[in-house]
């Protein structure tokens, strides 16, 4: 993909939030502003710096009961290219600089066995063009319609030579859509053990096996070593 291909998706950003303003003053402002709201105590802050407004939710969602307090700058990161992990970590440190503090990210991918784990990290760029319908479509020619969620938190702070990942993985089917279009290819996602598809889940249960919870459990494990 060329650089201006790149960038002119990038202004086609799905699920942001509705302040798309980016400069760096909208930035450094809306990473101030999550300053002031600090002064939590007995909770360990984390910092999350995300675009997306439905990933924040569940953060928050399966955050509520633990001894992580979770506030949020909602600055849009560059997407990335390299395998999930070095764009983990690659954008951790974007975040990091920007933000001046301790900071996690988190950077999802919708993998399928018969792609060898693509479209993986690029799976916005999919989602995008083909929707979930389109998504299920190209899997088509191929027997195999399995795949696997899978949820990279990377934390980095001043005192660790290189960012800490978390990974978290769910595996399931690619089917037909069905339930609420309101977030990414949970339309198409059926994990493993369920008659239904991630939209279709209460959000309490998809919670509860998700490849994002799966990844925050580890995460709230280390922080509390
Ligand atoms: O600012 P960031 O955190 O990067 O937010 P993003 O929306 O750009 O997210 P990613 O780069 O991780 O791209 C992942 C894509 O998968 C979608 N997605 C992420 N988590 C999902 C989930 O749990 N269910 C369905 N779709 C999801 C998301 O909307 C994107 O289209
Ligand atoms: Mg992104």
């Amino acid at each position: 993909m060329s650089q201006q291909e790149s960038n002119d998706i990038n202004q086609k950003r799905e699920n942001s939030f509705t302040d798309k303003d980016n400069s760096e003053e909208q930035i450094q402002k809306k990473l101030e502003k999550s300053n002031d709201s600090q002064g939590m105590q007995n909770k360990k802050e984390i910092f999350l710096i995300t675009g997306n407004k439905n990933k924040l939710l569940e953060f928050q969602q399966i955050l509520a009961n633990t001894h992580l307090e979770l506030s949020s700058a909602n600055v849009d990161l560059p997407e990335l290219q390299g395998n999930p992990e070095e764009i983990a970590k690659e954008k951790a440190m974007i975040a990091f600089k920007e933000a001046k503090k301790p900071v996690i990210v988190e950077d999802t991918s919708l993998c399928f066995n018969a792609f060898n784990g693509l479209p993986g990290p690029y799976i916005k760029w999919f989602l995008q063009e083909l929707k979930p319908a389109g998504l299920h479509k190209i899997l088509a020619g191929f027997e195999d319609k399995t795949g696997y969620a899978q949820c990279i938190i990377t934390y980095m702070s001043e005192e660790l030579k290189e960012p800490v990942c978390f990974v978290g993985r769910t595996p399931g089917t690619i089917v037909e859509p069905r339930g609420p279009q309101n977030f990414g290819w949970d339309p198409i996602f059926q994990p493993d053990g369920y008659d239904q598809t991630y939209a279709e889940l209460p959000k309490e249960e998809k919670n509860k096996i998700s490849h994002r919870f799966r990844a925050i459990d580890k995460m709230v494990e280390y922080f509390r070593q």
